[in-house]
Formats: C-alpha cells, sequence, structure tokens
C-alpha cells in the first residue's frame, strides 16, 4: 500500500503574467484517499487537471506509475463538480456509464454487466433506464461516479464533486467514497473547499498556500476507519485536524 502512483514534483503553471502555482510537490500511494484543500484561486483545480492530462503546466513534471502524464492517461477518471454538464441527457444512466466502455473496445455484453455493477456500487441500481433529468441532482453525481469506475481506472481525480448539491445529499455522496475505493481498489485524489470534507474523507491533506502556491504541509489523518459522519467528527482528533487544517488555510501572507 505504500508505492508511489502519482508524483507531481516541482509543478509550476503561469497564466499570461499570473503565477498560479510556484513549484508544487507531492506524491499520492497507490490505495490512498488524498484531498487538496487551500484558499479560494490557489490552484488547487490547476494542479488536478495537470494530473489528469487536461492542462500542460509550464514546468516540472507530473508521473502515474512512473510515466510522465503528458495528455490523459489511459488508467485515470475524472469527476467534476458540474454533473449536469457531465452526462449526456439523451442516454440512460446506463447508457451513460456504459459509452466510455464501448469506447474503449468492451463490447456490449461485458459493458452493460461492469455498468450495472458500478451502478448499484453507488447505490443506483434501480434507475438504470432513467435518462439524467429524471434524476435528482445527486442522483446524477452517482451515476458520474459510476460511470468513472466502471471504467476501473488506477486513480479517481475528483474536482469539488459534492459542491453542487445539498447537505444531506452531500454526506451522503462522501461516504460513498471509502467504500468505493474499497471495492474498486482505486486511489483517490479530490480537491475540496470544504476542511471538514478533507479531513472526514482522507487518508492525507496536502494543504496549498495562496499564489504563487506551493505545499505548505502534508498532513497525515489517522483517525479511526470506518469513517462515520457521527462518530468521526465527534472525536477530539477530529476537531484537532481541522484546526490544523482551517489555520493553515487562512494563513494570510504578512504585508511588508
Ligand atoms: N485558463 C486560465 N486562464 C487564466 N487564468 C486562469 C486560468 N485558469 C485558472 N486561472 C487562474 O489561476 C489561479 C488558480 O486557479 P484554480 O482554478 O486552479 O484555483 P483553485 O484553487 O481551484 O480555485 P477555487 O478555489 O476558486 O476553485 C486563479 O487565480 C485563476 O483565476
Amino acid at each position: 500500500m505504500s508505492d508511489t502512483l502519482l508524483r507531481v514534483d516541482g509543478l509550476v503553471m503561469r497564466y499570461g503574467d499570473h503565477l498560479a502555482v510556484g513549484g508544487v510537490a507531492f506524491d499520492v500511494r497507490t490505495g490512498e484517499v488524498v484531498s487538496i484543500v487551500g484558499p479560494s484561486g490557489a490552484g488547487k483545480t490547476t494542479v488536478l487537471r495537470v494530473a489528469a492530462g487536461l492542462l500542460e503546466a509550464t514546468g516540472g513534471t507530473v508521473t502515474i506509475d512512473g510515466e510522465p502524464v503528458a495528455g490523459p492517461p489511459a488508467d485515470v477518471a475524472v469527476v467534476f463538480q458540474d454533473y449536469s454538464r457531465s452526462l449526456l441527457p439523451w442516454l440512460t444512466a446506463l447508457g451513460n456509464v456504459t459509452l466510455p466502455l464501448r469506447a474503449k473496445g468492451r463490447s456490449r455484453g461485458d459493458a452493460r454487466s461492469a455498468g450495472l455493477e458500478a451502478l448499484a456500487a453507488v447505490g443506483l441500481a434501480g434507475v438504470s433506464r432513467k435518462r439524467p433529468r429524471q434524476l435528482s441532482g445527486g442522483m446524477q453525481q452517482r451515476v458520474a461516479i459510476a460511470r468513472a469506475l466502471a471504467y476501473q481506472p488506477k486513480l479517481l481525480l475528483m474536482d469539488e464533486p459534492f459542491a453542487s448539491v445539498d447537505a444531506q445529499t452531500r454526506m451522503d455522496l462522501e461516504d460513498l467514497i471509502r467504500p468505493l475505493r474499497d471495492e474498486y481498489g482505486v486511489t483517490i485524489l479530490l480537491v475540496t473547499h470544504d476542511i471538514d470534507e478533507a479531513v472526514y474523507l482522507s487518508d492525507r491533506i496536502v494543504v496549498l498556500s495562496s499564489a504563487p502556491a506551493t505545499v505548505l504541509r502534508v498532513i497525515d489523518v489517522d483517525l479511526p476507519l470506518p469513517r462515520s459522519q457521527t462518530a468521526t467528527k465527534e472525536q477530539p482528533a477530529f476537531g484537532r485536524l481541522r484546526h490544523e487544517v482551517l489555520d493553515l488555510v487562512r494563513l494570510r501572507p504578512t504585508s511588508a
């Protein structure tokens, strides 16, 4: 469980005159759930998009299993915040989940059984024939997660995946993550604004500074497993971690 799957090394990103990311480095080990947090505009999404091969960095390297990322890697899936734009409205839930599998050359029957299994894993066994507009926001995001998992990626990258749903649905979706990690043996790197969510879900948290982003600290989250929305969040250790992360995220550079 301790080998490195993703390595971000000296990552620099400049948008025109703006130096957004100023040398970010961290590792994600196989099987981990790691969150990236930081102030608004710190470059969290930028780091994730470079790891996904969707954006070319100005400098530094990202490797997955030792291979430099240059374009979207075959065994990486991405889940975005905006589920309404990530699902195809004219396809059923199952059709959305199986589309990438068919594109990858899997047979119809094989794609269908992997798709049904993934929909069941996210708690949507009964809605495989429904279209996205017939599903709630939380259910649509579950379909997007099922689509990513059915692909059986080594690495799942998630950018604010629960930011557009209500608080109760958010907790339900959070509680899918660690069991899905176990069931699919997938490593997860997640960007979130929500410090409680980062502490609750993660094995480690990468805290970025404001721009130009660097890694302020990588924090081990050694809260016992399995986690629970009530018991875990009542633990003094949860409060201490939350406090530590919040202090770092709210750090402001001292003015000269
Ligand atoms: N395509 C782009 N062109 C120009 N500037 C960009 C572009 N994408 C991002 N930026 C800028 O780079 C900085 C980092 O953006 P990024 O979205 O990575 O940060 P973030 O930490 O994910 O932000 P937030 O917490 O607000 O979602 C911001 O100042 C943003 O305005």
